[in-house]
């Protein structure tokens, strides 16, 4: 393997340039007492005008919005590279890497070294045809790899090795719900048609040190990747946002990409156009699709974020441009996290031609019915069809626990939540139908809500470890048949969470935790203490019938009465056979 830090082009040792120190900034506290300055508006009073500067903004902003989409059409397609979860490149045996040491995985073909051949490694189809599955793709039997030409360090050979003429999947979809995010006027569903996915090789890493240096790490170099490539039918920018995330959790559940979009795993390109609604068709197609307005490419984007504040941004710069009589360029622009605006980085006029030609080196691709329908078998369930199991009768989560649940630790929480609802139905098993079929939703709600406010509160990562599944599940259980109250079972869970490994049984013992319910004789006697606290209280209630404020007393004696052993409704009925009679 080769070893090489490249500065432009030339060969040399790894040496940084000494970083520019910006001059301390001199803070200097005034001593002058904040009550001598004339005009000061107290902070609270600052921070209230802010806050509501803010919400008129955002309002304006909004309506600003709708106002111009009355009038204008956004179209937005998206390309998405996506890096395969792969050991080896795509086209040589150097292994595939995110961290290692730069230049440290780097074959002879992927510097492309004179006399140097591709060498297809065939495992890297797997994660590319199950992406293709997942996306509903036809997968063709037959595709091919093409050069495209264009010269730059980050690419040796001077052209990408990817599939333009014969892509090896076309015409999927991903179908969008409310839940994931869309835009309201989107409605609750809508369908993007994916026009293709490629497969084709991540080019070299590079990182600048200007105004002079550049350095590359050849690790990326032909490290597999899938373009997926939407059709321009998306119209909102919240949508296009809520498409990558679901591109993005898709590619994830399936097994064919690890590293999202914060990782740089998954790169994004958004190609966005305008037409005023009342004119006639624009002048511009897309595979079919007519009557669309000259589109402008923002490339390289790292975050969800980034795709709905670019779209936004640059549809409000293309809108300018017209109003003010101007015609939109094709051109490739690009967007920094936290601007307003996109910024030109190269016109069509100057675009490369990139030649594309059939690779002479690489046979095509012949993909068998036998692989697919393997493939197809053994395919992870999809987060669309987890959300329906999930909502659905045999778990009634709610939607707003469904998706967090399916989402954090990449499946790790579903998978001890799945454990602890299995250990639960076994605990109850003597139970009615009734009762566990409500399991799944008390289950969701104490791994989401409960263990997930503490991991919060001490800022921990998820394991599985802390908080065993099948503890919570005997908590849950003794919970669920009123041997311990609400509050307990958070007081135990939190012991657990902190380290206290005895058994759940035994904890309860030992602290005295379990309810023992009070005696009816016991019930009367704290009843009446509480209510001659408040005699006029009794009264009202007794002859007014003032029924409502019986609650006071229910607290009163939940308060006063021995922790966690006084029931409210049994406290009620005592109440109003003491008060009322009945
Ligand atoms: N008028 C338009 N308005 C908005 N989006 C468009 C328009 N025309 C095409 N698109 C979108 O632009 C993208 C074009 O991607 P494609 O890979 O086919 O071409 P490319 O951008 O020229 O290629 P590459 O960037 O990979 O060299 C697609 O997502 C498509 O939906
Ligand atoms: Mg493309
Ligand atoms: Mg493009």
């Amino acid at each position: 393997m080769l070893r090489p830090w490249l500065r432009r082009g030339t060969l040399r040792a790894l040496s940084l340039p000494a970083r520019t120190v910006p001059p301390l900034v001199n803070v200097r506290f005034s001593s002058t007492p904040a009550a001598q300055t004339p005009d000061r508006v107290p902070l609270r009073k600052q921070l209230k005008q802010q806050a509501k500067s803010l919400r008129s903004h955002k309002r304006q902003r909004k309506e600003d919005e709708e106002a111009s989409r009355q009038e204008w059409e956004l179209t937005v397609g998206v390309e998405i590279h996506a890096q395969l979860d792969t050991e080896a490149k795509l086209f040589s045996r150097a292994a595939t890497s995110t961290s290692d040491v730069p230049n440290s995985n780097v074959a002879l073909f992927d510097l492309a070294f004179p006399g140097s051949q591709p060498e297809f490694q065939i495992a890297t189809l797997l994660p590319a045809l199950r992406a293709a599955i997942a996306l509903n793709c036809e997968i063709q039997p037959v595709s091919r790899f093409d050069r495209k030409h264009y010269f730059y360090q980050d690419q040796p050979s001077g052209y990408q090795i990817t599939q333009y003429y014969e892509p090896f999947a076309r015409n999927g979809y991903v179908d969008l719900f409310d839940y994931d995010g869309i835009a309201p006027e989107d409605g609750d569903r809508v369908r993007i048609d994916i026009k293709q996915l490629q497969l084709e090789q991540d080019t070299a890493k590079s990182q600048e040190y200007p105004p002079t240096t550049q350095l590359l790490d050849f690790n990326r170099v032909s490290h597999p990747l899938i373009e997926i490539i939407t059709m321009p039918q998306i119209h909102t920018p919240a949508t296009a946002a809520a498409c990558v995330r679901k591109l993005q959790a898709i590619v994830q559940s399936c097994g064919a990409v690890t590293t999202g979009m914060e990782l740089g795993g998954l790169r994004v390109d958004v190609n966005v156009s305008v037409r005023r609604r009342d004119e006639a068709a624009g002048q511009h197609q897309y595979n079919g699709i007519s009557g669309l307005g000259q589109r402008t490419e923002i490339k390289n984007l790292s975050s969800f974020k980034a795709v709905e504040d670019a779209i936004i941004a640059e549809k409000n710069r293309q809108i300018g441009v017209l109003e003010s009589g101007g015609v939109i360029e094709g051109e490739t622009r690009g967007w920094t996290i936290g601007s307003t605006e996109t910024r030109r980085l190269r016109g069509k006029e100057g675009d490369v031609d990139y030649r594309y030609m059939p690779d002479p080196d690489i046979p095509p691709l012949i993909i068998g019915t036998d692989l697919l329908a393997n493939l197809n078998s053994t395919l992870p369930t999809s987060p669309d069809a987890l959300i329906t199991l999930l909502v659905g009768a045999e778990h009634r989560l709610s939607i707003d626990d469904a998706k967090p649940l399916i989402e954090l630790d990449d499946g790790a929480r579903l998978e001890y939540y799945h454990d602890v609802v299995d250990t639960l139905h076994t605990l109850q098993a003597d139970q009615d139908a009734a009762t566990r079929a409500g399991l799944g939703r008390s289950v969701g709600n104490w791994v989401l809500h409960e263990l997930g406010g503490l991991l919060t509160k001490s800022d921990r990562d998820w394991d599985a470890e802390i908080v065993p599944a099948h503890s919570l599940a005997e908590l849950l259980d003794q919970l669920q048949r009123k041997r311990i109250t609400g509050p307990t079972a958070k007081q135990v869970l939190s012991g657990i969470f902190d380290g206290d490994r005895r058994p759940v049984s035994q904890i309860l013992e030992e602290e005295n935790l379990l309810l023992r319910p009070l005696s009816r004789a016991e019930y009367v006697a704290l009843a009446q203490s509480v209510m001659a606290l408040n005699p006029q209280m009794v009264a009202q209630i007794r002859d007014k019938k003032q029924v409502g404020k019986l609650g006071w007393f229910v607290g009163q004696m939940m308060r006063t009465g021995e922790k966690g052993r006084v029931e409210a409704p049994k406290a009620e009925e005592i109440l109003r056979e003491l008060i009322l009679g009945v």
